[in-house]
């Protein structure tokens, strides 16, 4: 099972990503806003990722109004923030520009 990040670790791969923002409540979470140009954008984008997450079987926890799609990432498993996320987001950006 993927090791919890230390808090050093957590801050300096976010220092090194554009978006992605520390979640406030109690569960240690890093979340983003995608904005995509219509839906049809943001679903695609949604299916290309669902793909890939389950190759990684690793999922997001995320929510979709039309052209926005919000995406918190954390290790449920782990019980916080693994590398997994980090994975998982890197992956989500690049999927971002994609569509
Ligand atoms: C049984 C299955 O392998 C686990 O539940 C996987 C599935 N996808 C997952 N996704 C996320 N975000 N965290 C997990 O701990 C996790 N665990």
């Amino acid at each position: 099972m993927a090791k919890r990040l230390e808090q050093i670790e957590i801050q300096s791969r976010l220092t090194q990503m554009t978006g992605w923002v520390l979640g406030e409540g109690e569960r240690e979470v890093i979340s983003r806003r995608y904005q995509f140009k219509n839906f049809n954008e943001a679903f695609g984008f949604m299916t290309r990722v669902a793909l890939m997450a389950e190759k990684m079987n690793h999922h997001p926890e995320w929510s979709n109004v039309y052209r926005t799609v919000d995406v918190t990432l954390t290790t449920h498993d782990a019980g916080g923030l693994t590398e997994l996320d980090f994975k998982l987001a890197t992956a989500m950006d690049a999927y971002s520009k994609a569509s």
